[in-house]
């Protein structure tokens, strides 16, 4: 290969696995199995280790995957929280071996190499601070140096002590694994619609955990084990100590590790617990394997992203081979078409699959499906399995192609799809029941209206019964209309139309992200609505303007002005008006504080203070936040000495530009 194209495919690998990384951590949800990943990992890896000269220092090779988010107060690690390398294979574990041994025998310190193996547990890191012997602070890994603050949902887990007996170090942090079992996974999903289900227990304990509610997170019943401990003048000196003491102060520690001083009984482990992992109440994904003695472990030291003294193993994915009966499609909320394989049952990971996602007609096309195909059907700590191959070789002669549906399995309209995008979509928004449906679904839940006086099977009643075709004949609803229902007495229906009612207050943002826009997320929502201020303004705005706005792609604003010119949503945005819904942002709610007198102010580039605690303080002493220009800004604050793009816009629309310190002295006045 040329070097240039060498060069290129690092380039796109390392786009790719941040892509994958990003969905990952952030959105709580994988487009590939964690094994795919680790290949496209390990083939940078392997790339970088033979290309130094092309390798990025920053390189998803040299970085922890996850971030911090904006929802919680950011905390510096006063130990970094690394990854783990990690191998699926026997030789890549002896090598490990080797590595460590010949890395202790220049310190002198090779003899009496001990291990401990334990089981790698498929949920979120956590670091958790005790001080005097109470949990001051817990976090999650974030960047490795940075994580978030999530003490008060951390304090939910029952199984985590909150004040600690005993001999105790003045200070020390724990460190384990937050986990939601398989049988509350089971219960938690029983719960939701079907096209709300969490995909397996690692992506709902990390969505749990993020959650701002710390009494939703409590109804989570998230567990957690610990594993490692670290401070100053700890008192042992071994992990295998560490362990056994953190279990005497009254710390959760799952008894399924075993010491081993070869690599052999390592192995041994391993074979041990392939099968017998399935009967523990959580997913594991593998092995860890450390060294057990802490001067050992200090010898051997750390890369940029692992310790040297320790590997995960990880158990290859379980697969499945059989027949495809069918392909069916299901219609979302947006109207987006996902196609579902219809599999002749077989036993994978423990249960019986019956149904694997496709995801697009990409998909379909990428496995050349076709009817009656014998496939290989993988189960990787997902919830939904996948289809990951055909065997062609045993196809049936006369077997056609599958072919995507050109017409909605609902309503039968034509479906379109989008120059650029992999999903088909059933355009007829209005009138396609499972669209409908899904859209008032979308429009009550707690992140959007949050009418929780209504719930899926009243919506499909309602619906049934003709009395709502669309979210603005929700706010018709009458006590009568509501006694109509099956179930429904004088209480239940006042309590009802009393919920509908008091949805009345919910912040304009939360309204724009309730009305359903495709591909308007809660994120988008905020930033629109910062931005246009009032529903009228955004209605009309331009596509240029609509791009001009942080977090907002072409896609997005597309998507904004069609769903604007389309005059059934307009009516339905116009009836929503009428009846009573907030249209426009809140005036900032001035209190007592009303230093800043309703100012404006836009941050743009480094601060010395966190930029969310100093826009805190702003909204706190009377002022606005606006995260982009507008003409109604009053402020740019910004550090920068030279110019910038937008001191330049600032100075050219007459906007005062103030420093951090001038910032500071207005708050402070
Ligand atoms: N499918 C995808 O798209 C996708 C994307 C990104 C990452 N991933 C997966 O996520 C993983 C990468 O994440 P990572 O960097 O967090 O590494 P990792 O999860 O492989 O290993 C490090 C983590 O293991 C956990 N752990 C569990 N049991 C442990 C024990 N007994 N001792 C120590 N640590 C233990 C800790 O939380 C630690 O942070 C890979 O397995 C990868 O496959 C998948
Ligand atoms: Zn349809």
């Amino acid at each position: 290969m040329a070097t240039t194209e060498i060069k290129k495919e690092m380039d796109s690998l390392a786009k790719v696995i941040n892509h994958h990384n990003h969905l990952y951590y952030q959105e709580d949800r994988s487009e590939i199995s964690d094994q795919e990943f680790d290949q496209l990992l390990n083939r940078l890896i392997g790339l970088e280790k033979d290309y130094p000269e092309f390798a990025d220092p920053n390189s998803p090779t040299q970085r922890v995957g996850g971030t911090v988010t904006k929802n919680f107060e950011n905390v510096v690690h006063k130990y970094r929280m690394l990854s783990l390398g990690n191998t699926y294979s026997e030789e890549d574990l002896r090598e490990f071996d080797q590595r460590v041994r010949k890395g202790l025998e220049g310190e002198g310190i090779a003899e009496e190499l001990e291990y401990i193996c334990e089981l790698k547990f498929d949920g979120v890191a956590i670091s958790l601070t005790y001080r005097n012997g109470q949990l001051a602070l817990a976090t999650t890994r974030g960047d490795g140096t940075r994580g978030d603050n999530i003490t008060a949902n951390a304090k939910t887990i029952r199984t985590l002590p909150l004040q600690l007996q005993g001999q105790l170090p003045e200070e020390f942090e724990v460190r384990g694994e937050v986990f939601m079992s398989h049988k509350e996974f089971e219960r938690l999903n029983a719960t939701l619609a079907e096209g709300d289900k969490y995909a397996n227990p690692r992506n709902t304990t990390s969505g749990s955990l993020k959650l701002q509610d710390s009494a939703l997170v409590a109804k989570r019943k998230l567990d957690c084990y610990l594993y490692a401990v670290l401070g100053e003048n700890l008192p042992f000196t071994t992990h295998e100590e560490a362990l056994e003491t953190i279990k005497s102060w009254g710390f959760n520690v799952s008894q399924t590790y075993r010491k081993c001083t070869t690599i052999e009984q390592v192995l041994t482990y391993i074979a041990e617990w392939e099968e017998k992992r399935k009967s523990l109440p959580l997913e594991t994904d593998g092995i860890v394997i450390k060294v057990n003695s802490y001067k050992q472990q200090q010898a051997l030291g750390y890369t940029a992203k692992s310790p040297r003294w320790a590997i995960a193993y990880k158990y290859q994915a379980e697969v499945g081979i059989t027949r495809l009966s069918s392909v069916t499609y299901q219609v979302g909320r947006t109207g987006s078409i996902t196609p579902v394989a219809n599999l002749e049952p077989v036993a994978l990971a423990g249960t019986t699959v019956r149904r694997a996602s496709l995801h697009n007609a990409n998909e379909i096309e990428r496995l050349d499906l076709h009817q009656s195909d014998m496939v290989t059907v993988e189960k990787g700590g997902e919830i939904i399995p996948k289809i990951t191959g055909v065997l062609t070789e045993e196809r049936q002669e006369a077997a056609e192609a599958i072919q995507f549906i050109e017409e909605c399995p609902e309503c039968k309209t034509t479906l379109i799809r989008v120059e650029g995008e992999a999903n088909h979509y059933c355009p007829n928004t209005t009138g396609c029941p499972p669209q409908i449906k899904g859209k008032i679904e979308h429009f009550i839940q707690r992140k959007a209206m949050n009418i929780d006086s209504l719930g899926e099977r009243t919506i499909d009643q309602l619906f049934q019964r003709g009395l709502v075709k669309n979210v603005a004949d929700l706010f018709d609803l009458t006590i009568e209309d509501a006694l109509s229902l099956e179930g429904f007495k004088e209480k239940s229906a006042q309590k009802m139309v009393e919920g509908i009612k008091q949805s009345l207050a919910t912040p304009f943002e939360q309204v724009l992200f309730a009305l359903g826009i495709r591909y308007v997320g809660q994120t988008v929502a905020v930033k629109l609505a910062e931005h246009f201020e009032q529903m009228e303004t955004l209605r009309y705005a331009p596509l240029e303007e609509l791009e001009a706005v942080p977090d907002v792609g072409k896609q997005i604003a597309k998507s904004v002005v069609d769903y604007f010119n389309d005059e059934k949503n307009t009516q339905i945005v116009e009836r929503l008006e009428q009846a009573g819904l907030k249209m426009k942002i809140e005036a900032v709610d001035l209190g007592d504080n009303d230093q800043l007198g309703g100012k404006s102010f836009c941050l743009s580039g480094k601060f010395s203070t966190k930029k969310s605690i100093l826009e805190g303080r702003i909204k706190a002493s009377g002022g606005k936040v606006m995260s982009s220009f507008s003409k109604k800004l009053d402020y740019l604050v910004s550090n920068s000495e030279k110019e910038t793009t937008k001191t330049k816009k600032a100075k050219e629309m007459g906007i005062a530009i103030l420093s951090e310190v001038q910032l500071e002295q207005m708050l402070e006045n």
